[in-house]
């Protein structure tokens, strides 16, 4: 199955029956005994992740507990046949399985600086608002490849991006082995048992399970909140229910601290109510090139700026003209070459 642009269509593994037909068709099996298990990195009620070498190089190995249910089981590989399926810079990259023997593993890239929320929590204050742009740009651009392969992820935060060298951002945690345990806060059990994580997820998507790749890119809308606060809990310590009832009745994050308002503008349009109104991936993408190409933009300075500069309005008659008066007509081009309206056009309010 290949779409316009070349390429090959994800397919989900249920289509395939057996799970353990999906895995041989999308997964390279590996013989355990090639896999050095180092030192534990984590873990879950269904399975423990630890670093370990594979091939030469340094891998993250994610083993299934024994003594697992055969659903538990399942979902472990489904995990896999997904994540096989999928090749490209700013996603997680599966080196192979062991299905053949017990326990089962998964083998990816290690990811050394491990999950994106908690990195952030490490460097608050550390990093530059370029760098931090440059991380979500990194999803952003995953994400464009995920939803041009048709796969929607349904739980994008800041918790499933991990971290590698040089700070390059991957999108992870596919599959129906989501670890939102019960007592998970983010976890909101829903009716037809899916459990959904309420301040992450657009709004349709909560309501009446609409999942699209819009409403992953409501979902990456807060991932860039996360990102330019530092790891900061969205919507702080409200319920589930305060977060749905005032995200429903129009409220919005407002722009974290030190955050340019641009960057706040590209997530309150990931938050349109109306999902056929946000932006695509590519978009996003766009905007968020075009931001790091010209980082001035993203100095707010044009606002303090206007405060200092007095301009006698009466003789200018659009923004250009102002622009133009105190020799910031490259704002104007940058605008433009944003997305944004030119300038020259938009009038003075008297
Ligand atoms: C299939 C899969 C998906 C994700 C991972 C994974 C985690 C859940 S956490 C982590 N890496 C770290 O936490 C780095 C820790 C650094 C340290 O403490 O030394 C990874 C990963 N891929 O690296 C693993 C698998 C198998």
């Amino acid at each position: 199955l290949f779409s316009t642009d070349g390429l090959a269509q994800y397919v989900d593994p249920s289509n395939y029956g057996d799970p353990m037909e999906a895995v041989r068709t999308f997964a390279a099996e590996i013989e355990e005994n090639q896999i050095k298990l180092e030192s534990t990195i984590g873990g879950g009620e269904f399975a423990e992740v630890f670093k370990g070498f594979y091939d030469g190089s340094a891998v993250a190995v994610k083993r299934l507990k024994q003594g697992s249910s055969l659903k538990a089981m399942d979902d472990f590989i489904s995990e896999a046949s997904i994540m096989g399926q999928f090749k490209h810079a700013n996603v997680i990259q599966l080196k192979g399985v062991v299905t053949t023997t017990r326990p089962m593993m998964i083998v990816t890239e290690f990811m050394e600086g491990g999950s994106l929320d908690s990195f952030l929590k490490e460097q608050k204050g550390k990093l530059t608002t370029l760098q931090l742009i440059g991380m979500i740009r990194g999803v952003a651009s995953g994400m464009a490849y995920l939803s041009a392969i048709n796969f929607i992820h349904r739980d994008l935060a800041a918790r499933n991006i991990l971290v590698g060298e040089n700070m390059i951002c991957k999108v992870s945690d596919f599959g129906l082995s989501r670890e939102l345990e019960e007592d998970d806060p983010d976890s909101e059990y829903q009716t037809q048992g899916g459990k959904i994580p309420i301040r992450w997820t657009a709004p349709e998507a909560i309501r009446y399970r609409k999942f699209s790749s819009a409403s992953d890119v409501w979902s990456f809308g807060i991932v860039v909140w996360e990102t330019m606060s530092f790891g900061e809990r969205p919507y702080w310590d409200w319920s589930n229910f305060q977060v749905m009832d005032r995200v429903e009745g129009g409220y919005r994050l407002p722009v974290p601290v030190k955050c340019p308002k641009i960057v706040h503008s590209v997530m309150m349009d990931c938050w349109d109510q109306d999902r056929t109104q946000r932006p695509r991936f590519e978009e996003i993408l766009k905007r968020l090139d075009n931001l790091i190409r010209t980082p001035e933009m993203l100095h707010d300075e044009l606002v303090c700026y206007t405060s200092a500069v007095s301009a006698d309005f009466t003789k200018l008659n659009t923004i250009g003209e102002w622009l133009k008066s105190l020799h910031m007509e490259q704002y104007n081009a940058n605008f433009k070459t944003a997305g944004y309206k030119d300038l020259t056009q938009v009038t003075c309010l008297k």
